[in-house]
């Protein structure tokens, strides 16, 4: 199959003026500007298949932005190739843009003082989209994301969550194959985030719509992606599943029995003989803790267990994926 997104080698600098201080430094400044170069982007490559839907994450200035720019023809990279749906993004705009969909959280591309439904028959315009195809699609989006009362109101009206929606639906009317998010839930409640990911999931299904997502919120990557590109200081360091990525990182999880009667070490030990596992009390003498270090080890600790003893309650203590996230930046990646 031929990706729909195809990167290799990409880069991108920026000059990153500095300033000298005091007068003399401004005045000297006015003539010679001091600046050091930037590669917000450094060399990566990576493809995506039709129909994947791909989290891009990294810290703050690891160059996400840069690269979704690059990606949707708005900069030029410094050098490399892209190819996105069989096109030059930066070459081919005009006949490029009808063939993605971006939303930036911060931007809007629907018009500040006329009414939704007004930006939605000037980009069905700019897209050249049927009347039939529009009535067709966007009935569907419309319905979906629960919009149809907002249709009148001009943007400026419309609370954060309001417009997101109808930026989505904006980006949607052309029904592209392929869609760019940035932050799209960013300040969005958590109701209408909900709303927001099982629409796209739906799409998804439904269009085999590509999608590859940025965002700090790891929710959204978990209820979204099962593939994540992470990039930092400009350098992919991990390209792959979410769960791999979970379970490599998974140190250290601890399941809390509470067994209906008081229960020693040594019989725990016991029962766990061939497992890595290590047991450590707490304060009540029937509640213990078995710390495992990968999953496959927790199912089976459960299973010896409750084949010995009465279990009353249990509890997994799931590592979130943000802690794991904020792990690997702090301490690089270092398993394979
Ligand atoms: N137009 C520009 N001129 C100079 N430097 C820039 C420019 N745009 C981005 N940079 C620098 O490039 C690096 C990557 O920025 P980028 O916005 O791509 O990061 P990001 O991963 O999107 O961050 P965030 O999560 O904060 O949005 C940063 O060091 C940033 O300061």
């Amino acid at each position: 199959m031929q990706p729909i997104i195809e990167v290799h080698n990409l880069r991108k600098e920026f000059k990153a003026y500095s300033s000298r201080t005091g007068l003399t430094g401004a005045f000297r400044d006015l003539f010679t500007r001091r600046y050091k170069i930037v590669s917000a982007v450094n060399n990566i490559s990576f493809k995506i298949q039709p129909g994947e839907m791909v989290g891009y994450i990294g810290e703050n200035g690891a160059g996400k932005s840069t690269t979704i720019k690059m990606l949707t023809g708005i900069l030029t990279p410094t050098s490399g190739h892209i190819r996105v749906n069989g096109m030059n993004p930066h070459k081919q705009r005009e006949q490029f843009v009808r063939t993605i969909g971006v939303v930036f959280g911060q931007r809007s591309q629907l018009w500040w003082d006329i009414a939704v439904q007004e930006s939605f028959r000037l980009l069905k315009k700019v897209y050249r989209v049927s009347d039939e195809d529009y009535e067709q699609h966007m009935s569907h989006v419309i319905d979906t994301l629960d919009i149809a009362p907002l249709l009148d109101k001009p943007v400026r009206k419309l609370s954060l969550g309001q417009r997101m929606r109808c930026e989505l639906a904006a980006a949607l009317i052309h029904n592209p194959p392929l869609l760019f998010l940035d932050e799209p839930t960013i300040g969005l409640d958590v109701l209408v985030k909900l709303k927001i990911r099982e629409f796209l999931k739906e799409i998804n299904r439904k269009y085999n719509t590509t999608i590859m997502l940025t965002t700090h919120d790891m929710t959204d990557i978990e209820a979204l992606c099962e593939r994540v590109i992470m990039l930092d200081e400009g350098k992919i360091i991990y390209d792959g599943e979410l769960e791999r990525l979970r379970q490599q990182w998974a140190e250290g999880k601890e399941i809390q029995f509470r067994f209906d009667r008081t229960v020693n070490h040594l019989t725990l030990r016991q029962i766990t003989v061939h497992l890595p596992v290590e047991w450590s009390p707490t304060e009540k003498e029937n509640v213990w803790l078995a710390k495992v270090n990968n999953e496959q080890v927790i199912s089976e600790v459960i299973r010896q267990v409750a084949g010995q003893l009465s279990i009353v309650d249990m509890q997994v203590n799931q590592i979130s994926t943000e802690e794991i996230i904020r792990n690997i930046y702090e301490e690089g990646i270092k398993h394979g």
